[in-house]
């Protein structure tokens, strides 16, 4: 890499992506050298000598912008729901035919979103009950959030690794969707209200106590830090990182 990091910002008038290029330009160690929204060209990465190309589009358009990056040897940092472990594997495929080439899908940048899903996996295996309650604005293209689905697959493996049977839920459901969504036994509920930015509540309740872990961005320069980091280190980590964790040191 040179001494400032080239970066790309793809959805650069979406509402997080204006946010990472006043955040990128005000970086001492990074120019902003591309910015590019729903119309333009993705070439356009390419001709300006991209490095790292941060990518906070739509589930519906982040695998084609990948694929043009990954090819042409541009790192990616990825906000951008929607993963599956069918486009995860996609990803990886094309990664293994770009050695050196880096792309860090984050679920949330957000550094005490990062941390709830750290202490929500090691509050798991003490409680009888967990759910996950996402609570987000009503222009958000996705429900659930790709954080609370993480979160309930983190809990879900931590509880499994313990040995603890599956939750008891006597309830009879008279309408569809009551209980949420089921992620790997976990019920995850997502809330749409204006005013919100991005919350989210992990519950734990077992007999005569309830552990709370909320989160809250108030505002979407929460999550800068986060996609900072991200175009830092990326450059250093060729192949798939799933999640700003591995980027950051949470035992230090
Ligand atoms: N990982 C994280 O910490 C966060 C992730 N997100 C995710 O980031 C994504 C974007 O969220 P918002 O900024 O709220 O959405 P938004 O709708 O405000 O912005 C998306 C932008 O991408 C553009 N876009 C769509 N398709 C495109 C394409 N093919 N090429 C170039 N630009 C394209 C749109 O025109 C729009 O300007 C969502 O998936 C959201 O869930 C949002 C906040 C934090
Ligand atoms: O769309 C949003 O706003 C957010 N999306 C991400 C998600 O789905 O988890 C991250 C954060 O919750 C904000």
């Amino acid at each position: 890499m040179s001494s400032t990091i080239r970066v790309a910002v793809i959805g650069a008038r979406g509402r997080m992506g204006s946010e990472a290029v006043r955040a990128v330009e005000a970086a001492g160690d990074m120019e902003l050298v591309a910015a590019v929204d729903t119309g333009d060209r993705l070439e356009a990465l390419a001709e300006a000598r991209t490095e790292v190309a941060v990518d906070l589009t739509h589930p519906d358009a982040v695998m084609g912008n990948l694929e043009y990056c990954v090819r042409n040897g541009i790192h990616g940092v990825v906000g951008t729901t929607g993963w599956t472990e069918e486009r995860l594997g996609t990803l990886r495929g094309w990664l293994e035919q770009a050695p050196g080439t880096g792309v860090l899908v984050a679920p949330n940048f957000g550094i005490g979103a990062v941390l709830t899903m750290h202490f929500a996996q090691q509050a798991a295996r003490f409680f009888e009950s967990v759910e996950v309650v996402e609570l987000h604005h009503p222009n958000k293209a996705d429900a659930p959030s790709g954080t609370a689905v993480r979160t309930a697959q983190l809990i879900a493996q931590a509880r499994d690794r313990a040995g603890c049977a599956p939750q008891p839920d006597a309830t009879t459901t008279a309408l569809e969707g009551a209980r949420g969504a089921d992620v790997e036994g976990v019920p995850v509920h997502a809330v749409r209200l204006r005013g919100l930015v991005a919350h989210q509540e992990v519950l734990f309740g077992d007999e005569g106590e309830i552990l709370t872990i909320r989160h809250d961005s108030m505002n979407r320069g929460s999550f800068m830090p986060g996609v900072l980091l991200g175009i830092r280190r990326i450059g250093s980590a060729p192949g798939l990182t799933f999640g700003l964790e591995n980027f950051m040191d949470l035992d230090g």
